[in-house]
């Protein structure tokens, strides 16, 4: 028996993104959107996508979020790539006077999504990207001891970026399997936006995306 490709949803947050990696994969059942910057209104524009394909008789079986990303020094060089195992929302609780407390331990929701084991080694195999904790933030972290605070909380971040837990949520509410891929532009740190290496991780984007081609081809929801 032959099975036929998942369709697949690329959420990026800006246009520049999207055609990073729009470049690469032009696969049939493959779409790339900007789905806008931050957690919110990723997830609003990933939810939307969803239920129209759902609704139409063509849903996604799996939601990729993607873009450039700020990386931990040293584990995330400039140029290169992260995958994440683990996609957590950095800042989603409350500060307290002994510390930042997750809504988890408040008694809501959840602050994690992990993606499929499997489909994580393939990217690995395919791109060379180093597999850690991603983590999604309303701020950009402009100060070293900001970047101190969310490594200590977070020891196996790698990266950092504002979108993937909204993907991973609106993901979520379909029972649909979330992939979060990152290049880094610029070190997570003191903010220094003219540093930013946007067209090199643009670049590293495209050539990942090219890699991963025929990963998502072949992929199916139960190698999870
Ligand atoms: O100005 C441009 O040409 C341009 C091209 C592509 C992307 C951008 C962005 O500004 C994308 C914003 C997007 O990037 C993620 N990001 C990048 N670095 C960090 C960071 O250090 N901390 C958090 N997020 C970061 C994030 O996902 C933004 O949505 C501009």
């Amino acid at each position: 028996m032959t099975t036929s490709a998942v369709r697949v949803l690329v959420a990026t947050a800006v246009p520049a993104e999207r055609d990073a990696v729009a470049r690469a994969l032009d696969l049939p059942g493959v779409d790339v959107i900007a789905a806008g910057v931050g957690p919110a209104l990723a997830a609003a524009s990933t939810a939307t996508a969803l239920t129209r394909a759902a609704l139409a008789g063509t849903p996604y079986g799996l939601a990729v979020s993607t873009g450039i990303a700020g990386g931990f020094a040293p584990h995330a060089p400039v140029g290169s790539l992260v995958v994440a195992d683990e996609i957590t929302a950095a800042d989603l609780g409350a500060e307290t006077p002994d510390g930042f407390l997750p809504v988890t331990e408040l008694g809501f929701g959840t602050v994690t999504h992990r993606p499929p084991e499997t489909l994580v080694r393939d990217v690995v195999s395919a791109t060379g990207a180093h597999p850690g904790a991603v983590l999604t933030v309303s701020t950009v972290t402009g100060t070293a001891a900001r970047a101190a605070e969310l490594r200590a909380r977070h020891p196996r971040a790698l990266a950092e970026a504002m979108e993937g837990f909204g993907v991973a949520e609106a993901a979520a509410a379909h029972g649909t399997p979330v992939l979060e891929l990152r290049a880094i532009s610029n070190p997570v740190g003191p903010r220094d936006r003219a540093a930013w290496r946007i067209g090199d991780a643009l670049a590293a984007l495209t050539e990942a995306f090219g890699k991963l081609a025929p990963v998502l081809e072949s992929w199916q929801p139960h190698d999870r």
